[in-house]
C-alpha cells in the first residue's frame, strides 16, 4: 500500500480549447503548492508552441493536416516525457498535464504510460457551451497569447473561433467509466465524479466545486495599531491605539468609496483588535479563530529584543529558515497555512470580501493569492494602516494599496542576513 508520500497524481485536463483547461491547470498547481504539496502544469500548447512555432492559423489545428498532427503529437509526447522525469527527478506529487485530450485515443495512450510508470490519473474535464464565457476567455486569455502577436482582435477571435470547430469534429466527451474523472459543467452548474478515491483526489476535487468566476475583489488590512504595536510587543490581546482606533473610524469611508453600495461580508479575527477595527463596518460579520495571529508561545507578550536576550539560538534560528520555524509552545508560518486553508477555501465561494486580520495571517493569504514561494511568503510587506485590493484577473490576481494617512508604527522585520 503506497503511503501519502509516495503518492503521485497526473492530472489530466480534457476539453475543448478555451474552456478554461488552463485556468484550472494553474489554479490547482497554485493551492496544492502553497499548501507545501510539490505540483507542476505541462502544458502542451507551450511545447508545440517550441517545436512547430507561434501564429500557427486554424488551418493548422485541421486533423486533415498530417504533417501538423505529426508535430503536435511530438510536442504531446515531449511533455508526457518530461512529465514522468519531473516525477522521479523532482520528486513532485502532482502533475497537471494540459492538452485538449480529446479523443477516447489520447486519454487510452496517457493512461497507460502514467500506470506503466505507477502514476495515477485522474481526468479533469471542463464542459462549456455558455458562449458569454466562452467569448471572455477568448477575449482574456487568448487574443494576448504569442500564437496572435500583432494580429487584428476580431480577426483572431474568429480565427480562433474557426480552430475550435476543427476540434469539435473529432472531439469524444469523457464516457470511460472505468476511468477516475470529474466532469465540470458549465462553470461549476454541475459536476459529474467518478471512481474519484484517495485523500489527495479527493481534496483537488473538492477544491474545484468551491470555484467560480463571478467578478469578485478581495480587501485585506491588519487590525489598526495596538498597544503591543506601540511597545514592540508581539502577541497578545491588546486593544487599539488611539491612532488605531482613528483607523477604525476611517475605514468605512475607504471601503464605501471603492465598493459603492455593492454587498459586504467583513471577516475579522476573534482577537479584540480587529473586532475593534471592524466596530464602525456596517456589514454583516464572522469572527474566524483561524484568523488569529501567529502563536507565538512562550515569546507571546515579550519584545523582539527580550527574545534576542532570552533565545538567542531560536532568534537567530528563526531568520535562516522563518518559514518553517515554530515559536516553542507556538506555530511555525507552515502550521499557519494548513490553519488558513478552509478560510481560503470559503474565501474562494465568496464574493467581495474584506478581510481584517494581522501581520502573520495576512501574510499567508496574500501569498495565496499572489503565488508567493514559501521563503519570500514570511517577509510579504502587509503595512498597518493600508488596505489591499486584490482583484483576480485570469492566471493572476491584480493588486493595489490603500494607505490611510493616520501615522503607525512599522512593525516590518527585514531578513538579518546570515552572520
Ligand atoms: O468552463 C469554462 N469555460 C470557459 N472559460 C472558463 C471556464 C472556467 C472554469 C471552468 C470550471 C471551473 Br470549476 C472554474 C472555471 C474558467 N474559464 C475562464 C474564463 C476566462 C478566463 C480564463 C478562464
Ligand atoms: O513573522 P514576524 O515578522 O515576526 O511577524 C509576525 C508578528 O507580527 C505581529 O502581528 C505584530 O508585530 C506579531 O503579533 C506577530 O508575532
Amino acid at each position: 500500500m503506497a503511503t501519502r508520500q509516495d503518492i503521485r497524481i497526473a492530472c489530466v485536463m480534457v476539453g475543448l480549447p478555451a474552456r478554461g483547461k488552463t485556468y484550472i491547470s494553474t489554479k490547482i498547481r497554485r493551492y496544492l503548492t502553497w499548501l507545501g504539496i510539490k505540483t507542476q502544469v505541462f502544458n502542451v500548447g507551450g511545447y508545440r508552441q517550441r517545436l512547430a512555432g507561434l501564429n500557427k492559423p486554424h488551418t493548422f489545428f485541421d486533423a486533415n493536416n498530417s504533417d501538423a498532427m505529426n508535430q503536435r503529437k511530438e510536442a504531446a509526447e515531449a511533455a508526457m516525457k518530461d512529465m514522468i522525469q519531473w516525477f522521479e527527478k523532482e520528486k513532485g506529487t502532482v502533475a497537471i498535464y494540459d492538452a485538449t485530450n480529446g479523443t477516447r485515443e489520447r486519454r487510452a495512450w496517457l493512461r497507460q504510460e502514467l500506470a506503466a510508470h505507477d502514476i495515477e490519473v485522474l481526468f479533469i474535464e471542463s464542459l462549456c457551451d455558455d458562449e458569454k464565457v466562452i467569448l471572455a476567455n477568448i477575449r482574456d486569455v487568448k487574443l494576448s497569447s504569442p500564437d496572435y502577436e500583432g494580429i487584428n482582435p476580431d480577426d483572431a477571435a474568429k480565427d480562433f473561433m474557426e480552430r475550435i470547430e476543427h476540434y469539435k469534429e473529432f472531439y469524444e466527451t469523457l464516457t470511460e467509466d472505468d476511468y477516475t474523472y470529474i466532469k465540470l459543467i458549465d462553470v461549476g452548474k454541475q459536476y459529474v465524479i467518478n471512481k474519484v478515491h484517495g485523500y489527495l483526489e479527493s481534496k483537488i476535487v473538492y477544491y474545484l466545486m468551491n470555484l467560480h468566476v463571478r467578478p469578485k475583489r478581495i480587501w485585506f488590512s491588519r487590525h489598526g495599531e495596538s498597544q503591543f504595536n506601540l511597545e514592540d510587543k508581539i502577541g497578545g490581546d491588546a486593544d487599539l491605539s488611539p491612532r488605531g482606533q482613528m483607523y477604525a473610524d476611517a475605514l468605512p469611508e475607504l471601503i464605501e468609496k471603492h465598493l459603492g453600495d455593492r454587498p459586504l461580508t467583513v471577516w475579522t479575527s476573534s482577537m479584540k483588535r480587529t473586532i475593534q477595527t471592524a466596530r464602525h463596518l456596517q456589514y454583516p460579520k464572522k469572527h474566524w479563530k483561524a484568523l488569529d495571529e501567529l502563536n507565538t508561545g512562550v515569546c507571546d507578550g515579550m519584545t523582539y529584543q527580550e527574545i534576542e536576550e532570552q533565545y538567542p539560538e531560536d532568534f537567530a534560528r528563526r531568520d535562516e529558515d522563518k518559514f518553517n520555524y515554530r515559536y516553542r509552545g507556538g506555530e511555525s508560518y507552515r502550521d499557519l497555512v494548513l490553519r488558513l486553508e478552509p478560510v481560503i477555501m470559503e474565501l474562494e465561494r465568496h464574493e467581495n470580501i474584506l478581510i481584517i486580520a494581522h501581520q502573520a495571517t495576512i501574510r499567508c493569504m496574500y501569498a495565496y493569492f499572489m503565488n508567493l514561494e514559501h521563503d519570500e511568503l514570511p517577509y510579504a510587506r502587509i503595512p498597518l494602516h493600508t488596505v489591499i485590493e486584490l482583484v483576480p484577473r485570469a492566471y493572476g490576481c491584480e493588486e493595489k494599496f490603500y494607505k490611510v494617512n493616520i501615522e503607525a508604527v512599522d512593525t516590518y522585520r527585514p531578513k538579518v542576513p546570515p552572520r
